[in-house]
């Protein structure tokens, strides 16, 4: 799987070479490639950015960097296998399920806006010619792209075949699809007791059978204290 990340500020993503997916990249699992926008502008100010058309506050982020910078990085022809992921407050917000989708693509394109966002153009073009996603992380007020896109990177990431040294643990994790659509249930380890706070006696009891359950009616509890829009779906087992 290759990433690019399109962003002004491309110093972000080295963090991704100290990160679990760095050692993905490492063993050649990933290929992660970070580019300058900036790169692609020609005047002496390296302008990226414009008022508004119609007025409004803020500053738009000007369509010709971007155009320039598909062409140089992705290319001139349309293909579908090549995922263009645009972060957006007005995004769709971003599941565990499309993670999954993303995790077997071969080629990722993260385009992380700033100011108040990306001329829409782009958007449409990238549309016409690749498989776009208008994402968002949650209902909270990000500064750009970037957090997103390294969101999105390690929920995808950790999904690829090959990635996590034990696969069998991504089935019990909370949204995935084997934990029925529950929250996990609380973990404890060593030492049994701590500042006068025990371990459930339950888990100490080498009961499998009433492990698993006080495992489930914990999930079952935690998410209908938590999350109740969770409780309605269908995946979720519990009505
Ligand atoms: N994913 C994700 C995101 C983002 C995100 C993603 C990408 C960019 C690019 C620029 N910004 C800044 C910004 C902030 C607020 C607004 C809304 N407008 C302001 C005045 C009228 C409406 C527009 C842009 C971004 C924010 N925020 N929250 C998420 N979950």
């Amino acid at each position: 799987m290759r990433l690019d990340y399109l962003s002004i500020f491309p110093a972000y993503f080295d963090v991704l070479d100290i990160s679990l997916v760095g050692k993905a990249a490492i063993n050649g699992l990933v290929e992660i490639h970070a580019h300058d926008l900036r790169d692609w502008t020609h005047d002496r100010h390296r302008t990226v950015d414009d008022t508004p058309c119609g007025g409004g506050a803020g500053m738009v982020m000007k369509p010709d960097p971007w155009g320039e910078a598909f062409d140089e990085i992705i290319g001139t022809e349309s293909d579908p296998s090549v995922h263009v992921i645009f972060p957006a407050p007005s995004g769709t917000p971003f599941t565990q399920s499309a993670a999954a989708e993303l995790s077997s693509a071969q080629r990722i394109v993260f385009c992380c806006g700033r100011y108040e966002g990306i001329d829409h153009r782009v958007i449409d073009y990238a549309r016409s010619m690749w498989t776009v996603h208008e994402v968002s992380l949650g209902d909270y007020v990000l500064n750009g792209g970037e957090v997103a896109a390294l969101a999105i990177t390690e929920a995808v990431v950790r999904l690829v075949p090959g990635f996590m040294g034990n696969p069998e643990s991504l089935a019990e994790e909370s949204f995935s699809a084997g934990q029925d659509g529950l929250l996990e249930y609380p973990l404890f380890t060593r030492p049994v007791s701590w500042r006068g706070l025990d371990v459930p006696e339950v888990l100490m009891s080498g009961h499998h059978g009433r492990i698993a359950s006080w495992r489930r009616d914990e999930s079952v509890r935690l998410t209908r204290e938590r999350r109740p829009d969770l409780t309605d779906s269908d995946s979720s087992g519990i009505h």
